[in-house]
């Protein structure tokens, strides 16, 4: 059966997989459902009994069809990240092509899950699967249309900024150079105690003015942006330095008003991507946090709840921790237990450099530390209450290798009859090669779920989904989730999650791999 070929570009126009149910309605602007949500309910009796009660919830869903012309502005634009995922992006849109030692390299999208990756759609008469681009089960924006802005504490523009990040090959940074060097990013938020003390060498585009102030500039940048370029939506990405966590401090950053207050009033402990957090919501963009430091304090969660604008973070899950999430899943689903789990790793660029800081560090090794909390916590025939195994991380800042990270980790673990297994992995690459792709996930994602509202029952009025975006969890290491949500990080968790709320909104059920139609008797 031939994989049904669902371009990107179609998908783009709304050409996308059409359902042929009564659940799903195809209005001139919407997609609109009607989705059974199957749960069970498990409840204990004094014996320990537990029963298990099926139970559905009927779900509407509407998905407008239209994207809208839509920007993004990354904060760091100036940073490997930032000026690899432009660049990548001009590459794809212009098609240009690079050689290489081993021959002509074509741009690509390779890394992106929601661009280079394809889901199971269904099966067809043979009963073979037929799969389908991700970004082609609704109506998602397309990378090539995005308009790019942002800012960063060095006024560089991005052509030199790309040579500073060593991170693409020669014959391609040549080829974009003048149309790189036309980017110029924002001068920005720069509050020295937030960063390594090393970032001072970089900031020579920085904003004056009091906190206040400050805020007042960035929720300007974002309308002009806006309004200049024409946009119906701009979304806010942190792809700057990692910074120190934030105190969480009652009467300065627990609630939305004191917040604002300590903005007003210059508080120390109010960081530049809180600051940034808080613009762009009131400013109506969503804001996502590409970095471990705990930008969405309380008072940002809850702005962003009043405003019903959507944040989320934190923290990019590229290399080292995104295999860590799907090798301990893999071990303790198979009921091997892991004891130790040792990573380390050292890098040359300037996310390292910034990272050679204790408090930098200390918010890094926070965000890969917890990955694999909820593994553990599920399989209690291996881990008691509260056990968990040794879990190490340590990160060295070596310039000579630059962005090519080097991983190295360990994973022991006890096996059958007292016996121990060890697994270790050594990883390279350029580590904003492995980043710089989930910057579109999690743009196009935000962006999908800002033209989706959902009602419980028909009566009721549309709504949008919460507004802290825990759907954004695959491409996290610390998925930030609403209030009394559990944290999901197992990656495979983490992607069904996604592809079956995105096929609820076309009114599909959940994949399965159960296959009855062939373990059965015909
Ligand atoms: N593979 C990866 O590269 C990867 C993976 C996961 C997470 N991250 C995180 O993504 C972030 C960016 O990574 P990178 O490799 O691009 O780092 P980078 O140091 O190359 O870029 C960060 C940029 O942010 C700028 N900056 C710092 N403070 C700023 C501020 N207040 N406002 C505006 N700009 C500011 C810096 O000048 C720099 O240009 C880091 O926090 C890093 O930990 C990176
Ligand atoms: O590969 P991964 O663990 O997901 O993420 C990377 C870390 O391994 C690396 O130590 C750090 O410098 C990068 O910023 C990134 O966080």
């Amino acid at each position: 059966m031939p994989q049904a070929q669902t371009t990107s570009q179609a998908s783009t126009n709304g050409t996308f997989v059409k359902v042929n149910s009564a659940n799903v309605r195809y209005t001139e602007t919407a997609i609109e459902s009607d989705y059974y949500y199957d749960k069970t309910i498990v409840s204990q009796d004094g014996s320990g009994m537990l029963s298990a009660s099926p139970v559905k919830v009927h779900y509407q869903f509407r998905t407008k069809k239209e994207t809208g012309k839509v920007g993004i502005m990354l904060v760091g634009w100036g940073g490997n990240n930032g000026t690899t995922i432009t660049a990548s992006v001009l590459a794809n849109k212009h098609n240009v092509t690079w050689t290489t030692r081993r021959g002509v390299q074509q741009p690509n999208y390779y890394g992106s899950v929601m661009l280079a990756s394809t889901v199971k759609l269904g099966v067809a008469e043979d009963g073979s699967d037929v799969t389908v681009p991700f970004n082609s089960l609704v109506p998602m924006v397309h990378p090539n249309e995005i308009v790019f802005g942002g800012w960063d504490i060095s006024g560089m523009n991005l052509g030199d900024a790309m040579t500073r990040a060593q991170v693409l090959p020669y014959d391609l940074q040549r080829q974009l150079y003048d149309l790189m060097r036309e980017y110029k990013p924002l001068p920005s938020i720069y509050y020295p105690d937030f960063i390594a003390a090393n970032q001072s060498e970089r900031a020579d585009n920085v904003l004056k003015g009091s906190k206040q102030e400050n805020l007042e500039q960035i929720r300007k940048d974002i309308r002009d942006f806006k309004a200049n370029n024409g946009l119906d939506k701009v979304i806010v990405l942190w792809t700057a330095n990692t910074e120190r966590y934030a105190d969480i401090i009652a009467g300065v950053n627990d609630t939305a008003d004191n917040l604002l207050q300590a903005i007003a009033s210059g508080h120390s402990e109010v960081s530049p991507s809180t600051i940034f957090a808080v613009a762009s919501i009131l400013e109506g963009a969503p804001f996502v946090n590409g970095s471990p430091q705990n930008t969405l304090v309380p008072g940002v969660i809850e702005l962003s709840a009043s405003k019903n604008c959507f944040v989320g973070g934190d923290d990019f899950k590229t290399g080292q921790t995104k295999i860590k999430s799907v090798l301990t899943e893999f071990l303790v689903n198979a009921g091997i237990k892991p004891v130790a789990i040792t990573s380390y790793n050292h890098l040359g660029n300037n996310d390292g450099y910034n990272l050679s800081a204790p408090a930098q560090f200390r918010s890094k090794e926070i965000s890969k530390s917890n990955v694999v909390d909820d593994m553990v916590s599920a399989n209690h025939l291996l881990y008691k209450k509260g056990e968990h195994p040794d879990h190490t991380i340590v990160i060295k800042y070596v310039p000579s290798v630059g962005d090519s990270k080097r991983a190295l980790d360990e994973y022991v673990s006890e096996i059958f009859m007292g016996g121990l297994s060890t697994i270790s992995i050594y990883n390279t690459c350029e580590d904003s090669l492995l980043a710089s792709p989930l910057i579109l996930d999690l743009f196009m994602v935000t962006e999908l779920m800002t033209r989706v509202e959902y009602r419980v029952d028909s009566s009721a009025n549309w709504e949008p989904f919460h507004s802290v975006l825990s759907i954004l969890s695959y491409m996290l290491k610390a998925p930030v989730v609403p209030p009394n949500t559990p944290v999901v990080n197992a990656l495979s968790k983490q992607r069904a999650a996604m592809e079956n709320i995105m096929r609820a909104f076309i009114g599909l059920p959940p994949n399965n791999d159960m296959l009855l139609e062939h373990v059965t008797k015909q």
